[in-house]
């Protein structure tokens, strides 16, 4: 699914208008219908909805929902802001026609005014400033802001569009803006909703189709995207019945140390289950036995240390040799002592190919910029934000450090993804996706381990770099998500994540019954 800034909003709005017989009006009218037809599902008829309603296209949206509320027979009513001297003409027709019908539903509020006192268990819509918002509020713009901020702990907000006062594609931190309960947008997501600095902001996400042209849609590149199912199902190959384990690739796990083997043990089961041909697992030797029994189906090579791991790199002497392993997955649980940097450094002069890069592996890299250089290319990197602080460094918002993200995978040519309630994946042309499967029973240790056996296996499977960030992601939350609803978010621990991947990849399969 696209992710379009407000000018391309803008955009589709004017190529619908003009290639279809729908007006601007009967968008709007759309529009509104489909958020009152929500607000209905949520909202029993006794509740008094106070609906705030700026003077652009935003705030006609607010007036047809109080007309259509009230068409419904609940007690709506409209407070228009002046916050400014402009109107739009919707805004202005769907004003005349609440007037017509419900002349004392309107209530003007001049510039600098006082807002009403809602009545207790009120409904408060927030119409007043939608995309067209051309700077941060300020003034009495903010002020009301705060006001109806101030009257969440009581009230619920819902947002007509977006959060009045956020930036729908810029950093809007430190600035005033609505902290709503649900946010109503239309047709798309806008990229705001997916960074973790707004998330006091947007509250529960609902996207309403308006029926903007698909025409306008297929045709407009957008650089910000989602993944969806049917996507992931089109990546998803099945496999065909003479497959045998050679089919389905080798691949080497680097993983573990003293006290973090359970790392490299959640890793090697996620990468089975995802589906490896076959998976060496290179670990110390206080590992060796825990891995053999939690997870046979791996076979071990010992290192001859017994805390950490600093042979690893002699499975890969020279570059002929590379090509034993499929793909390499590194870095769960895996320790930063000296000899690990060191046989890391030796690993990367002679593996060339895509490989999986996390957790300790990340950390070595973040200290040692001329080694992030010999990173193979299409290569898949899984930073939290902590460790995307330490490889890239400090950004001063989310906006900020989604462009870092972007730039580091196009000048390495690299496959990062930022982990995060949206994971946002960036890859080397510049483009960034994010995943929306997965929920907070996810932040859990051992999560991540698992993230970097699924990829590991993907890649291993010949998956290509992109498909495979992009599907693995996907597995993982998907997996989360069939695991939180079978044993709650609490209680679900890394391990239920690889449980439910079976579930996730049946998902994956198209029905070929007869
Ligand atoms: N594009 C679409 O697909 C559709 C858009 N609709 C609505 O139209 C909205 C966009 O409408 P508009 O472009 O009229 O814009 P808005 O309604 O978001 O706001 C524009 C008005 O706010 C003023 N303004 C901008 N920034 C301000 C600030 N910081 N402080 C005070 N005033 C400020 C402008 O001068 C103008 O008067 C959308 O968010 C959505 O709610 C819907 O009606 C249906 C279809
Ligand atoms: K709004």
């Amino acid at each position: 699914m696209k992710i379009f800034t407000a000018q391309q909003i803008r955009e589709a709005d004017a190529y619908t208008i003009s290639q279809t017989p729908i007006s601007s009006l009967d968008l709007m009218e759309k529009a509104a219908i489909a958020c009152t037809a929500w607000i209905c599902r949520h909202y029993s008829e006794d509740t008094p909805v106070y609906i705030f309603c700026g003077m652009g296209n935003n705030g006609g949206d607010g007036l047809a929902i109080t007309r259509l509320l009230r068409n419904r027979g609940y007690d709506a009513h409209a407070y228009v802001l002046h916050h400014s001297s402009k109107t739009s003409a919707d805004h202005t027709a769907n004003r005349q026609a609440l007037q017509q019908q419900y002349p004392s539903a309107i209530h003007d509020i001049p510039e600098n005014g006082l807002l009403p006192r809602p009545d207790a268990h009120a409904l408060i819509i927030d119409a007043i400033l939608g995309t067209g918002l051309s700077r941060p509020a300020e003034g009495w713009t903010a002020a009301i802001i705060d006001q109806l901020n101030e009257l969440k702990a009581a009230h619920h907000i819902v947002a007509i569009d977006i959060p009045s006062g956020l930036q729908a594609d810029a950093s809007s931190l430190h600035t005033p803006v609505i902290k709503a309960d649900q946010t109503l947008s239309f047709e798309f997501y806008k990229l705001a909703f997916l960074l973790p600095e707004n998330a006091g902001y947007v509250g529960e996400i609902c996207i309403l189709p308006i029926d903007l042209s698909p025409d306008y849609i297929a045709q407009t590149p957008s650089r910000f995207n989602i993944t969806d199912t049917v996507q992931i199902k089109n990546i998803y190959r099945p496999r065909k019945p003479f497959s045998h384990k050679g089919t389905f690739g080798h691949a080497l796990l680097i993983a573990g140390s003293e006290g973090k083997i359970g790392a490299a043990v959640l890793s090697a089961k996620a990468c089975l289950r995802a589906g490896v041909g076959l998976l060496s697992c290179h670990i110390p030797k206080c590992g060796y036995e825990i891995m053999q029994i939690s997870a046979p189906g791996a076979m071990c090579f010992i290192d001859d240390q017994k805390d950490h791991s600093s042979s690893f790199h002699n499975h890969i002497p020279n570059a002929a040799a590379a090509a034993k392993y499929k793909t390499i997955g590194i870095g769960p649980g895996l320790g930063t002592a000296a000899g690990t940097c060191w046989a890391f450094e030796k690993l990367l002069d002679h593996y060339q190919q895509p490989m999986v890069i996390d957790a300790d592996a990340l950390n070595i890299l973040g200290g040692s910029p001329a080694l992030l250089d010999k990173v193979p290319a299409g290569s898949i990197l899984t930073p939290h934000p902590k460790e995307f602080e330490r490889l890239f460094g400090k950004t001063a918002n989310d906006m900020e450090r989604l462009q870092v993200l972007s730039d580091h995978a196009v000048k390495r040519h690299l496959h990062i993804l930022l982990k995060g309630r949206y994971t946002a994946m960036a890859f080397p042309d510049g483009s960034i996706w994010f995943n929306t499967t997965g929920n907070p029973g996810m932040a859990t240790g051992g999560s991540g381990d698992v993230l970097t056996g699924i990829l590991t296996s993907l890649l291993a499977q010949g998956y290509p770099p992109e498909e495979a960030m992009l599907m693995g992601v996907w597995l993982h939350g998907r997996s989360g998500d069939h695991a939180a609803a079978e044993c709650s978010e609490e209680a679900m621990i890394a391990e239920d994540i690889v449980e439910f991947l079976g579930k996730s990849f049946l998902q994956l399969r198209k029905d070929h019954s007869c």
